[in-house]
């Protein structure tokens, strides 16, 4: 089985999430214009880390968010990793994924649970604590956001149940690039799983983000990368590589978790 991923390797325009919702619209129309069976966006999509504003620019309850991710899903029969983007519940903020399948149905709403301490992240957002596993595009998959994938711990939790797929969106600044590669290369070695990872591009007031945007094998060979610029990038995933690739060497089964802290 094969299926084939579109990474939106988008700018994110500071604080101004009616520009950052026309952005995503057009870049899920390219996506559907190469019939991907999946696209994924980046971290933080809508506002950016604008985390003083958020009172005023967070998106209430997600709503915005997931009524625009539904209907991009209905009206091009596409399933979609919807990044994440700054949500407001309760009276708290959070860095909430949404992921909507073709049907336009909610499969995965998840707040990042690693926040990110030189961006001040945890002075104004909520850590989330739960897991999340979802089937997309047939595929039983799980996803993460940035900091999340400095926890090799955490994304073999979410992979035990044989997650195929590991969806990652990330505001990654450039000064660590070579790392942000590095990870997401042992995270698909070590999980045998296919990595999509999606970084954004463009400026805010603190960092520089220059993509690199990357799918990764479950041997932890390079199957694309972006450049540096707004794009749209397209990779097949061969599913079947995975079976093969988890019985010569089983690490799942060679796990001692009765040792591990
Ligand atoms: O871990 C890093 O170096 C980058 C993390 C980050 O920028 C984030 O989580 O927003």
């Amino acid at each position: 089985m094969t299926i084939k991923v579109g990474l939106a390797q988008t700018n994110v325009t500071f604080a101004n999430p009616e520009e950052n919702f026309k952005r995503v619209e057009e870049y899920a129309k390219k996506a559907a214009d190469q019939k991907v069976d999946v696209v994924v966006f980046p971290e933080m999509w809508n506002t950016g880390y604008a985390l003083d504003q958020l009172d005023e620019i967070a998106d209430k309850n997600g709503i915005q968010t997931q009524t625009l991710l539904k209907k991009l899903a209905i009206q091009y029969h596409l399933n979609i990793v919807g990044g994440s983007v700054s949500t407001k519940r309760d009276g708290h903020f959070y860095n909430t994924s949404y992921v909507v399948n073709e049907q336009g149905n909610v499969v995965s709403a998840y707040d990042k649970v690693h926040l990110f301490g030189l961006m001040h992240e945890g002075d104004f957002i909520t850590a989330g604590s739960n897991e999340t596993t979802f089937e997309l595009a047939g595929v039983p998959s799980t996803g993460v956001i940035c900091y999340d994938i400095r926890f090799p711990e955490w994304l073999r939790t979410l992979s035990r149940h044989d997650a195929k797929v590991i969806y990652i969106s990330a505001e990654w600044p450039d000064v660590r690039i070579p790392q942000w590669e590095l990870l997401v290369r042992a995270r698909a070695i070590e999980n045998q799983a296919y990595v999509v990872a999606v970084n954004r591009v463009g400026d805010d007031p603190d960092n520089h983000f220059n993509g690199h945007s990357l799918v990764v094998d479950p041997l932890g060979k390079i199957v694309e990368q972006a450049g540096e610029q707004e794009e749209l990038v397209v990779a097949s995933l061969d599913l079947d590589s995975i079976d093969q690739v988890r019985g010569q060497i089983p690490v799942f089964e060679d796990r001692r978790p009765d040792l591990y802290k």
